[in-house]
C-alpha cells in the first residue's frame, strides 16, 4: 500500500512579534491534491482558519481571488481560495498565503516577562491539538491529512525558538541583525495538530544521546535530573514496537500554565512542570509521550471520533513500558488508579452522557469541551479485556506491534482497526465475536467488563495505620488520597483527623517546587470537598499558580460548589483570566458558568 498518499509540504516562514506571528506559509504541489477538492476541472481551494487575517494569496507567483465563509462558533472561518488557472490531474501548484495570526490565537500563549521564570523576556507557545492548528497556519486541520514542514523562524537574538522537527541550523537574520533566524525540517508526515512552536529564553541539557530537555534556565537543571530514565524508556519502546524514526526526541518543560500533563509533539514532547516532583514519580506521562512516537504519531486517528485509538494504544503502551522498567504489579497499579480515573469521568460527565462512549459522535461538539480520560482510561480498560481473552499480554502485544507496522504514517478508523484485529486473531475469531462490541464501543458510562484487578475496597482503608501511611512513596500517597476521593464525601471530622496524623497541609512548604503538587491537589480536593474552610486559601493558590486542567478544573470546580466561597471562586478566575491559557480559561469559564472572554 503506498504509504505516503497524499504527502504534502508546509512551509512556514514567520516574524515573531509581540503578539503576532507574521507568517508566510506556503503549501506546495500535492497541497491542492487533497484539500477538499471537488473535482480537478473546478478551482476552488478551500483551508481551515480561525482568527487570521489573511492580506495575500498566489498560485504559481499569480495572484489568486480568496474570501473567508462563514465563521462557526468554535471551527473558525473557511478561506475559499480560486485559482487563477485550470489545474489537470496531478498538476503541482504552490500555493502562498501572506497572513498573520491574531492575538487571540487559541493555539497560542503569549506569556509577559513577569509570567515566566526569568522575568525578563516574553515566552510563546503553541498547542494545536485537537483543531487549533488553523488559528496559527491556514491548513487541512484534520487528522486524516498528514504532511512534511519546514520552518523559518525569526526571532529577537534574546530568544530560542524550538519546534516538533528536527533542527536545521540558525543564522542572524539577514533582514535584521538585532534577529536570529531559526531553522526545522520534519521529513516525517504528520496531521497538522502535532505542528509545535515554542519561543523564549531556553537553555538545554543533553540527557540522552539523541535527548535533550528544554527549558528556562531556573528549571533546567532539575529537568535534566527528572527525565534521566528518558534513553531507556525509548529503548524499552522500540524493544516493544520497533524503531523509533522521529531522529530526536527533546523534552521543553513549559510554563505552570501550560494546560497538560504533556503533549507528544514529535522530536519534541510537551511537559507542565508539575511532573519536577523530584523523585521521578511522575516520569510515567513521559512514557506516555514516548509512546505515541508509535500509536498517534506514527498510526493517527482518523478523525477525532476515533481519539480512543491514539489514547487507548498509548496508555496500554505506557503501561507495558512500565511493566518491563518496573514489573507487572506495577502495571497492575497505574491500570488500578485509570479505572478510577474513569469512574470520575464517568460519575462527573454523568452516566448516560454519550460523550462517555468509547467513540463518541462529535458532530458540532467542541473537541475541548469533550475531552476527558475516556479515550485513555476506557480504552485501555477494552484493549486489557481483549488480552485477557486472546491470551496475555505478550499475545497481545504481537497484534499492537503488527498493527503499527501495518498503519504507520497512515491514518485509521475504529473499524479499521477491528478489521485488522479479526485478521491478525483469524484463529480466535470465535473468541473475539463474543465480546459486548456494543457495550464497549457505543454505549455512555463505565465498561461492560470489569477486569482488572480487584480495587482496595473501604475495609482495606480502615485497616491503614498511622505508620503504614508515612511508609508511603509518593505515588503510593497520592494513590491513597485519590482512593479516597472515590469514596463519598469526608465528613470534617476525618479530615481534620487526616491533617493532625498526617500534617499534609505543610506539604506545600516542601523544597521541592512541585513534588507534591499531585498529593496536595488531591488532599486540597478532598478538604474543599469535605467543606473544612480552613484548606479554601490553599485551594485558590493552587488553582491559579499553574493551569493544569486536570488540576485546576476540579479545584475551581470544588470551590464553585462550595456555597459560602461561590463569588469568590468567581472572582478568582475573573481576575485570573487573562494570564491562563485560552483554553484553561475558556473551560474554566464554562464550569463557573461566566461569560467567555472575547479579549
Ligand atoms: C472525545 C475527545 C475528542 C477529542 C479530544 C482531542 C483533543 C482535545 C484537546 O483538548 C487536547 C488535548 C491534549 C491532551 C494532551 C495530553 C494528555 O495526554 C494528558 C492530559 C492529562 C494530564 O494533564 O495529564
Ligand atoms: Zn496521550
Amino acid at each position: 500500500m503506498e504509504k505516503y498518499r497524499h504527502v504534502d509540504n508546509i512551509l512556514i516562514i514567520t516574524t515573531i512579534n509581540n503578539m503576532k506571528m507574521l507568517i508566510k506559509g506556503l503549501l506546495n504541489p500535492l497541497a491542492c491534491s487533497v484539500l477538499g477538492i471537488k473535482g480537478y476541472s473546478t478551482l476552488q481551494r478551500t483551508l481551515d482558519t480561525k482568527d487570521l487575517q489573511i492580506s495575500k494569496v498566489a498560485a504559481n507567483g499569480q495572484e489568486a481571488k480568496f474570501a473567508l465563509g462563514a465563521k462557526h462558533s468554535f471551527n473558525g472561518t473557511p478561506l475559499e481560495i480560486s485559482l487563477p488557472f485550470e489545474l489537470s490531474r496531478g498538476q503541482h501548484v504552490i500555493v502562498e498565503v501572506t497572513y498573520e495570526t491574531s492575538p487571540r490565537a487559541s493555539a497560542l500563549q503569549w506569556l509577559t516577562p513577569a509570567q515566566t521564570a526569568g522575568k525578563k523576556h516574553p515566552y510563546l507557545f503553541s498547542q494545536c491539538q485537537a483543531t487549533h492548528c488553523r488559528s496559527m497556519i491556514p491548513c487541512q486541520d484534520t487528522p486524516m491529512v498528514k504532511h512534511t514542514y519546514y520552518a523559518q523562524v525569526s526571532v529577537p537574538k534574546e530568544l530560542v525558538a524550538v519546534m516538533g522537527a528536527v533542527g536545521d541550523g540558525q543564522e542572524p537574520d539577514p533582514q535584521d541583525s538585532s534577529r536570529t533566524i531559526y531553522r526545522f525540517r520534519q521529513a516525517v508526515p504528520i496531521p497538522s495538530y502535532l505542528i509545535a512552536i515554542v519561543v523564549g529564553v531556553l537553555e538545554s541539557r543533553d540527557i540522552g544521546p539523541r535527548s535533550k530537555v528544554w527549558s528556562e534556565k531556573e528549571l533546567v537543571d532539575q529537568a535534566a535530573y527528572e527525565f534521566a530514565e528518558t534513553e531507556s524508556m525509548l529503548k524499552t519502546a522500540e524493544d516493544l514496537v520497533g524503531p523509533y524514526v522521529w531522529g530526536q526526541y527533546d523534552i521543553v518543560v513549559l510554563p505552570p500554565s501550560f494546560p497538560y500533563g504533556g503533549m507528544e509533539n514529535p522530536c519534541l514532547t510537551y511537559a507542565t512542570p508539575t511532573l519536577l516532583a523530584g523523585d521521578r514519580s511522575l516520569s510515567g506521562v513521559i512514557a506516555h509521550e514516548i509512546a505515541h512516537s508509535w500509536t498517534g504519531n506514527l498510526v493517527t486517528t482518523k478523525s477525532w471520533e476515533h481519539f480512543w485509538l491514539n489514547e487507548g494504544h498509548t496508555v496500554y503502551l505506557e503501561r507495558m513500558i512500565a511493566r518491563a522498567l518496573e514489573s507487572e504489579q506495577y502495571r497492575q497499579f497505574k491500570a488500578i488508579g485509570g479505572w478510577k480515573e474513569l469512574q470520575d469521568t464517568v460519575n462527573l460527565f454523568g452516566q448516560s452522557n454519550p460523550l462517555t462512549n468509547l467513540v463518541p459522535s462529535l458532530k458540532e461538539v467542541d473537541t475541548d469541551a469533550a475531552f476527558s480520560f475516556v479515550p485513555y482510561e476506557k480504552g485501555f480498560a477494552f484493549l486489557y479485556h481483549l488480552e485477557e481473552l486472546v491470551g496475555g499480554p505478550e499475545v497481545f502485544m504481537g497484534f499492537v506491534k503488527s498493527y503499527i507496522q501495518l498503519y504507520a504514517y497512515s491514518s485509521v478508523s475504529t473499524e479499521e482497526w477491528k478489521n485488522y484485529l479479526f485478521t491478525y486473531f483469524k484463529d480466535k475469531v470465535d473468541i473475539l465475536k463474543k465480546v459486548d462490541w456494543d457495550g464497549w464501543m457505543n454505549t455512555p458510562g463505565m465498561p461492560p467488563v470489569h477486569s482488572l484487578p480487584s480495587q482496595a475496597k473501604e475495609e482495606d482503608l480502615a485497616s491503614f495505620s498511622d505508620a503504614d501511611v508515612k511508609a508511603l512513596s509518593s505515588p503510593q500517597l497520592t494513590e491513597f488520597l485519590a482512593l479516597l476521593l472515590h469514596q463519598n464525601p469526608l465528613p470534617l471530622s476525618h479530615v481534620k483527623r487526616m491533617q493532625e496524623v498526617y500534617n499534609l497541609n505543610s506539604i506545600k512548604n516542601c523544597e521541592i517546587r512541585f513534588r507534591v503538587e499531585m498529593i496536595l491537589w488531591v488532599w486540597l480536593h478532598l478538604c474543599v470537598r469535605a467543606r473544612w474552610e480552613e484548606a479554601v486559601p490553599l485551594a485558590f493558590q493552587m488553582a491559579t499558580e499553574q493551569g493544569r486542567l486536570k488540576y485546576t478544573r476540579p479545584l475551581f470546580r470544588e470551590l464553585y460548589n462550595f456555597e459560602k466561597y461561590r463569588q469568590e471562586a468567581v472572582n478568582m478566575f475573573l481576575q485570573h483570566r487573562a494570564a491562563m491559557h485560552p483554553v484553561t480559561a475558556a473551560l474554566v469559564a464554562r464550569d463557573l458558568k461566566v461569560e467567555q472572554s472575547h479579549k
